[in-house]
């Protein structure tokens, strides 16, 4: 399975800029000829969240249209990252995860279930309360999307049901990108799981985000670590390494999920 990390900058507030901007990078990622192509989070607007009624994407509209008919015209699937969404009828503004599978059909919608206080989110979005799973190629994939990464028990959940890649899209600044890198690992690591993780570069009102987007194989050996410039990165995944190393050390079978 080939995977197309597009690590974009974000132009905070103008969603014109990088809906553009991502349909070229997604353009040209396609020249290696990806299965999966991932965004990071929130790359329609960036965390502008006070002016977030007037530009979050209104039912995802322009976004289930970009990613329905790129992802049928190049046979591609696509995980969305995450866009600023607000649905018509009840107002809410959501942190929303699409992914579309290469027939341009929506396989998933996952809406950020842990809000990151840190940048606001709790004042301005509404929490989900579902999974990201989905099923390509016939393997399931779970997603998150960046503050996520720190509830090790999300992604042993993601994993319970299945998932054999955990895909996490982010916004995750400069000032912790220890923390990032270190999680990123442990979370492969303690999942037996291949980690693909795909982080803005750039920086906005003062906040620098350092890339570094990641994959990391389910033994925890890094086979990809982005520096901090917008680029496309790709990453061959053999999905038997999950069950070899699941089966020399079988972590999710001796879990004592009656204790806990
Ligand atoms: N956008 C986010 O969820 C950021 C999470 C973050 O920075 C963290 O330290 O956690």
């Amino acid at each position: 399975m080939k995977i197309a990390l597009i690590q974009m900058d974000v132009t905070i507030g103008e969603p014109d800029v990088n809906f553009e901007k991502a349909h070229r990078l997604m353009k040209q990622a396609m020249e290696q000829a990806p299965d999966i192509i991932v965004l990071p989070e929130m790359w329609n607007t960036g965390y502008a969240l006070e002016i977030a009624e007037q530009i979050a994407d209104i039912d995802g509209q322009r976004t289930k249209e970009l990613f329905s008919s790129f992802a049928k015209e190049n046979n591609v699937a696509i995980v969305g990252g995450s866009v600023l969404y607000r649905d018509s009828q009840s107002g809410n503004v959501t942190n929303t995860m699409f992914v579309f599978n290469e027939h341009g059909e929506q396989v998933l919608r996952y809406d950020k279930i842990h809000l990151f206080r840190l940048m606001d989110e709790d004042k301005f979005l509404t929490a989900g309360n579902t999974f990201g799973l989905f099923e390509h190629q016939g393997e399931t994939i779970g997603t998150m999307i960046c503050y996520d990464l720190r509830f090790p028990q999300l992604s042993r959940k993601l994993v319970n049901q299945g998932a054999k890649i955990l895909i996490n899209a982010a916004q995750w600044p400069t000032s912790r990108v220890d923390h990032w890198r270190k999680l990123l690992v442990a979370r492969a690591i303690e999942n037996q799981s291949f980690v693909v993780a795909v982080n803005r570069c750039g920086e906005s009102r003062n906040t620098s985000f350092p890339g570094s987007s990641m994959v990391i194989d389910p033994l925890g050996e890094i086979l990809l670590q982005g520096d901090s410039s917008e680029q496309i990165y790709y990453a061959e995944i053999d999905l038997s390494k999950v069950d070899d190393t699941r089966k020399h050390i079988p972590v999710l079978t001796d879990q004592r999920l009656d204790l806990y």
